[in-house]
C-alpha cells in the first residue's frame, strides 16, 4: 500500500478526493494547511503527493518546493483553479509530477494518481536495484588476500579515480567484469550507467549499430531512432566485453570514434559527442593477435594505456579457502539455511583442481555442493569436479541431475522424484508447462504431482 498525502483546505473536497480513490489502496494522510503538510511529509514515509496551489499559511508551489528539495523522487500533482494556467506552469517549472484543474473530472485524477504511483513503484523499484547492485560490485566484493589480488585492486583503485581507459586480461570467469563494474562505480561516474556490450556474442554487422546506433529509415527495419550504447552509456562508463572478438573493419571504426571521440549514428549525418570511460577486456593474448595480423596494432595501443592481467585461479590458490568460505555464505544466505562446513579432505581436493573454468567453476562446484548437501557438512561426496557438470545448474540436462542426486545415497525413490521435479521447476522458472514438457509429463499430471508434494 502506497502513502498518499492529500494537502487540501476544504474539508469537503478531501472527502470527495478520498471517495474517488477509495479503491486505489492508498493509505491517505490528510492536511489542510501547507504548514501542517510539511510537518506530515517531513514525519511519514509519503511516497506521493497530491496539493492545492492556494493554501492558508504557506503556499502550495513552496509546499512543493520543499518536497522537491528534500526527497525529488515523490511525485506531486498540484491541484489548480480554472483558468489559472500559470501558476500550474509554475508548478511544473518546479518539478510537479502534473495537474489537475478544478473543477476535475473522476476519470482525468485517477489516471493522474495512477501515472504517479506507476512512477513511484519504478523510481523505489530503480532505488533498491541500484542498492543492490551497488553491494555486489563493490572491490570489498573482489574475494582474495594473494599477492596478486591485493595488487590488482590496488591498481584498479587508482585507476578509478581517473578517466583513463583500462585493459583487463584473464581467462574466462577470473572476475573481468565484476573488477571492470567495481571500477566503475569507485568513480566519478558512479551515478551514471555501467553498460556492457559483448563483442562476441554479438554478430559484427549489428555491433556497429549496437554501440553506434542509427537513424530512422538507415536500414530495412530501422522504423525508428535508435540510441547505441556509447550515447546511452554518456556520463558513465562503456565496458567492451571479448573486445579481441571484434573484427578488422569494426575495429577500424571503433578506433575512429577513440581518436575523434564523436560518433555518427547509422544513416546520420549529425556528429555527436561521446563522453565514456572505456573498460575493455579480453581473455585473447592480444600482443600475440597483433603479431599474426588479426588486431590493429594502432587500436592495441590505445586500448592497452592501463593495463591489468587477473591471474588465472591455478596460478592464485591461495585464494582457493576464502572464496569457498564467501560464496558458501552466499548459498546460505540465498537457500535460507546454516553454512555447512567444509572438512580439510575436500577443501584439499578443491585447492588442487586446475580450474580451467576459475572462479566461476568453483561458484558453481559450490552452489551444487549446497544443494546435494542436506547436513551441516559438505562431503567428498557433494563436491562433483567432473568438467562436464561445471556449469549452472539450470545448463545440465535431467539425466545429470539424476545422476548428480543418485550420488547421495540418503535419496530414496519418492524423494528422488520429488527432487527431480524440483530440478525440472527450477529450470523452467516455475513455469508449470514447461517443466512438464522437460519431464515427459501433461500439465495436469505434474501439477496434481506438485499438490501432493
Ligand atoms: N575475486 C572474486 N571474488 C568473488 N567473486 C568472484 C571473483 N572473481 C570472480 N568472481 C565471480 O565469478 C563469476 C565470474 O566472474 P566474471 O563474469 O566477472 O568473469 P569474467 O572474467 O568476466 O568471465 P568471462 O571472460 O567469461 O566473461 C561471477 O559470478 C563473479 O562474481
Amino acid at each position: 500500500m502506497s502513502n498518499l498525502l492529500l494537502v487540501e483546505d476544504e474539508a469537503r473536497m478531501r472527502e470527495v478526493i478520498k471517495m474517488l480513490l477509495s479503491d486505489l489502496d492508498l493509505n491517505i494522510y490528510e492536511a489542510c494547511d501547507g504548514e501542517q503538510a510539511i510537518d506530515l511529509f517531513d514525519n511519514e514515509t509519503v511516497s506521493l503527493v497530491i496539493t492545492d496551489l492556494k493554501l492558508p499559511k504557506i503556499s502550495g508551489i513552496e509546499v512543493l518546493k520543499h518536497i522537491k528539495d528534500a526527497k525529488p523522487e515523490v511525485p506531486v500533482i498540484v491541484i489548480t483553479a480554472f483558468g489559472s494556467i500559470d501558476s500550474a506552469v509554475e508548478a511544473i517549472h518546479q518539478g510537479a509530477f502534473d495537474y489537475v484543474t478544478k473543477p476535475f473530472t473522476e476519470d482525468k485524477l485517477r489516471s493522474c494518481i495512477k501515472k504517479a504511483m506507476q512512477i513511484s513503484r519504478l523510481t523505489s523499484e530503480v532505488k533498491y536495484l541500484r542498492r543492490e547492485i551497488e553491494g555486489k560490485f563493490t572491490f570489498d566484493n573482489i574475494i582474495g588476500n594473494s599477492n596478486e589480488i591485493c595488487e590488482i585492486l590496488r591498481l584498479a583503485g587508482e585507476v578509478s579515480l581517473t578517466d583513463t581507459t583500462v585493459l583487463i586480461t584473464g581467462e574466462s570467469g577470473t572476475g573481468k567484469e565484476l573488477l571492470s563494474r567495481a571500477t566503475h562505480l569507485n568513480s566519478s561516474r558512479s551515478k551514471r550507467p555501467f553498460l556492457p556490450v559483448n563483442c562476441a556474442a554479438i554478430p559484427a554487422t549489428l555491433l556497429e549499430a549496437e554501440l553506434f546506433g542509427y537513424e530512422k529509415g538507415a536500414f530495412t527495419g530501422a522504423h525508428q531512432l535508435k540510441k547505441g550504447k556509447f550515447e546511452l552509456a554518456s556520463g558513465g562508463t562503456l565496458f567492451l566485453d571479448e573486445i579481441g572478438d571484434m573484427d578488422m573493419e569494426m575495429q577500424a571504426k571503433f578506433l575512429r570514434v577513440l581518436e575523434s571521440k564523436t560518433i555518427e549514428r547509422l544513416g546520420g549525418s549529425k556528429t555527436i559527442a561521446t563522453d565514456v570511460r572505456l573498460i575493455a577486456a579480453t581473455n585473447k593474448d592480444l600482443e600475440q593477435m597483433v603479431r599474426e595480423g588479426t588486431f590493429r596494432e594502432d587500436l592495441y595501443y590505445r586500448i592497452s594505456v592501463f593495463p591489468i592481467r587477473i591471474p588465472s585461479l591455478r596460478e592464485r590458490r591461495d585464494d582457493i579457502p576464502l572464496l569457498c568460505q564467501y560464496f558458501i555464505n552466499e548459498f546460505s544466505v540465498t537457500f535460507g539455511r546454516r553454512a555447512p562446513a567444509m572438512s580439510d579432505k575436500v577443501m584439499e581436493m578443491l585447492y588442487n583442481h586446475p580450474w580451467k573454468g576459475n572462479v566461476r567453476e568453483l561458484r558453481n562446484v559450490l552452489e551444487r555442493a549446497m544443494i546435494l548437501a542436506k547436513g551441516d557438512n559438505i562431503t567428498a561426496r557433494h563436491v562433483i569436479l567432473n568438467e562436464s557438470y561445471a556449469k549452472p545448474l539450470g545448463e545440465l540436462n535431467l539425466d545429470q541431475i539424476v545422476e548428480l542426486l543418485l550420488r547421495d545415497h540418503r535419496v530414496g525413490l519418492e524423494e528422488l522424484e520429488k527432487k527431480y521435479i524440483q530440478y525440472a521447476m527450477e529450470i523452467a522458472g516455475n513455469n508449470v508447462s514447461k517443466a512438464a514438457r522437460l519431464l515427459g509429463l501433461s500439465r495436469a499430471t505434474l501439477r496434481y504431482r506438485l499438490d501432493k508434494m
